[in-house]
């Protein structure tokens, strides 16, 4: 077994929604990043990748390289479930903590939790989403950005429990990637 944490942060600035768990939320400001933005996703990235023992995502993903600009970060997930299965491992659970006043998470935790478990190559149960304010406390309590986190535990994979993943993209990424579900 192995466990992994993650920790992201976005600050707000011009726009008109937010993308988290790869869920557009209209918002009256958006996220500034080099990316989507999408902190749930890039800090259970690096939870997958800690528990890995395998950096994080800017090592993965430099800001500094224009490929990434405003890409979907359900991309650098796939990529991260691609070194999971590749290194013999499984998602056990994985919980994550959006921390934010606005906009409210819950009426959009099951679309998110969907998008996630579907990049995963997982079930529902494996996957929980939660939110909390930090009651108008510290920068996100002053309504300046997003926080998320995320804590992963990973489990060995059997040869004979081996899962192809039914997500095509995170297939087809596999096969780009030469890595072999069963290996
Ligand atoms: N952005 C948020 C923040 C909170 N929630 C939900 O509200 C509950 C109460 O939050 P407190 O910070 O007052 O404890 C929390 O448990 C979440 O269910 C939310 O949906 N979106
Ligand atoms: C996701 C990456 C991709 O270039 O950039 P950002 O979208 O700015 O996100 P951040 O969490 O600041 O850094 C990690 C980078 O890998």
């Amino acid at each position: 077994m192995r466990i992994g944490q993650g920790f992201d942060v976005h600050a707000f600035g011009p726009g008109t929604h937010v993308v988290l768990g790869g869920v557009s939320i209209p918002h009256t400001q958006g996220l500034l990043a080099h990316s989507d933005g999408d902190v749930v996703i890039h800090a259970l990235c690096d939870a997958i990748l800690g528990a890995l023992a395998l950096g994080d995502i800017g090592r993965h993903f430099p800001p500094s390289d224009e490929r990434w600009r405003n890409v979907s970060s359900r991309h650098f997930l796939l990529h991260c479930a691609g070194l999971m299965i590749e290194n013999g491992y499984q998602l056990a659970n994985a919980d994550l903590t959006v921390i934010c006043e606005t906009p409210r998470i819950g009426p959009h935790a099951e679309a998110m939790r969907t998008n996630l478990c579907a990049d995963l190559g997982c079930g529902r149960q494996e996957v929980n989403i939660k939110a909390t304010t930090t009651e108008k406390l510290g920068f996100t309590g002053r309504g300046e950005g997003i926080a998320a986190q995320a804590v992963v535990l990973l489990q060995r994979r059997g040869k004979s429990a081996a899962v192809i993943p039914e997500n095509p993209e995170l297939r087809t990424l596999m096969a780009e990637l030469d890595l072999d579900p069963l290996k």
